[in-house]
């Protein structure tokens, strides 16, 4: 006899908690939630009607579905379907998402359910967070990366030509339903993109996390009960850090380990991602912060080496050069990492660290120590 697929056989979602008190939430991580979708809703925000903001690849794949659950249990939605990619995170589309919302004539107590990726996510959240001054947000992430980081925890916004998430609000969702088995259709570089942030947690102060994925990387990639239990993993250490500082007073910064750099070669590639997605740039990020410590002589070249190491093994670029179509200069990147949201009275704020899992919120890096750092790091 065969055996059944996962979905059949594993029937209880694992449940993440999000400790925010009268703002707390779950977060439901297993298979088959998409069918589930419409209960979760209805039994949760009773008589609530929904927008399901999607972008044009996800729709092909999951809308029909996600809207017949959700017809399934009586929850009245509005699908509105947004170009994919970064490229629609910006005040074009969030001008369609708004209007949309508008005009289906959904208030307040109504819900903005995001369905799919990063992107969707935080423009989705971003336009729940400001029609009406604030209507029910529901999240469906479709990506490991919305899953395992950018659903959870509040972080809504869009992009400008000045940079990364420049513009947006933090707005908590009432749920998060991260159904494992859509990850099935996520393109490879997709899923490793979500990856770098998952090895992220462990590097920032999940040492064990991080030897754990060192050994079992390719059982997350392959699918099953390890990668759930990763995700599970990946969310409670978000939801630790959101529960403790939700609008990064302090050390929620330490959640943005390589976004500094990232979020500089996001912007320095015109958020093209036939050329670097958000992933990549935390991959690169976060090899060059290890490295950058260990030129600071914070951390040992050695485990710069290990995490360079790990971000190659499982296929994520590493290095500026990893970049395709090149780079400006390093003066142009400063410019991008000055406008980092982490910035204060001018001085510069990074992630770095004193090795695997040991990472710190560093405020005051000479912009001269970076400068040279980069101008070291471009070179050939
Ligand atoms: O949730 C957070 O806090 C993070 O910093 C998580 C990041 O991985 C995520 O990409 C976030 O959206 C970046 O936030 P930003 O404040 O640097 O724009």
């Amino acid at each position: 006899m065969s055996r059944a697929p996962i979905s059949e056989t594993m029937t209880a979602p694992v449940t993440v908690g999000v400790s925010l008190g009268d703002r707390s939430y779950d977060i439901l991580i297993g298979p088959g939630l998409v069918a589930k979708a419409g209960a979760e809703l209805a039994r949760r925000l009773p008589g609530v009607r929904a927008a399901i903001v999607t972008d044009a690849n996800v729709a092909a794949h999951h809308l029909e579905a996600f809207q017949a659950s959700l017809s399934a249990s009586g929850v009245d939605a509005q699908p509105i379907v947004v170009a994919a990619g970064e490229k629609s995170k910006g005040f074009d589309t969030l001008q369609e998402v708004v209007s949309g919302i508008l005009e289906a004539r959904l208030e307040r107590g109504d819900a903005v359910v995001a369905l799919g990726g990063g992107v969707v996510g935080d423009l989705a959240g971003f336009a729940a967070g400001i029609v009406r001054r604030g209507m029910l947000f529901v999240q469906a992430p479709t990506s490991l990366l919305a899953q395992v980081d950018s659903s959870v925890g509040g972080k809504t916004g869009i992009n400008t030509p000045h940079g990364k998430n420049l513009v947006g609000v933090f707005h908590q969702p009432q749920l998060v339903l991260a159904d494992t088995d859509v990850l099935d259709t996520l393109p490879a570089r997709e899923f490793r993109a979500g990856y770098a942030e998952m090895a992220k947690y462990g590097l920032i102060d999940r040492p064990d996390f991080f030897a754990w994925l060192e050994k079992n990387w390719q059982a997350v990639f392959d699918g099953g009960d390890a990668r759930v239990e990763a995700i599970a993993q990946s969310c409670r250490a978000k939801a630790a850090v959101v529960a403790r500082d939700e609008r990064e007073a302090g050390d929620r910064a330490l959640l943005n380990l390589g976004h500094t750099f990232g979020h500089a070669l996001e912007a320095a590639t015109g958020y093209d991602g036939s050329r670097l997605v958000h992933g990549e740039g935390v991959a690169i990020g976060m090899a060059l912060a290890h490295r950058f410590s260990a030129r600071l002589n914070l951390a040992s070249p050695d485990d710069a080496a290990r995490v360079e190491a790990h971000l190659s093994a499982v296929g994520l670029p590493t290095k500026l050069s990893d970049v395709p179509g090149g780079l400006p200069g390093a003066e142009r990147l400063l410019t991008y990492i000055a406008q980092d949201k982490k910035v204060a009275r001018g001085a510069l704020t990074f992630v770095l660290t004193h090795g695997v899992g040991q990472s710190f919120v560093a405020r005051d890096v000479p912009s001269s120590q970076v400068l040279a750092f980069l101008e070291e790091s471009l070179r050939p």
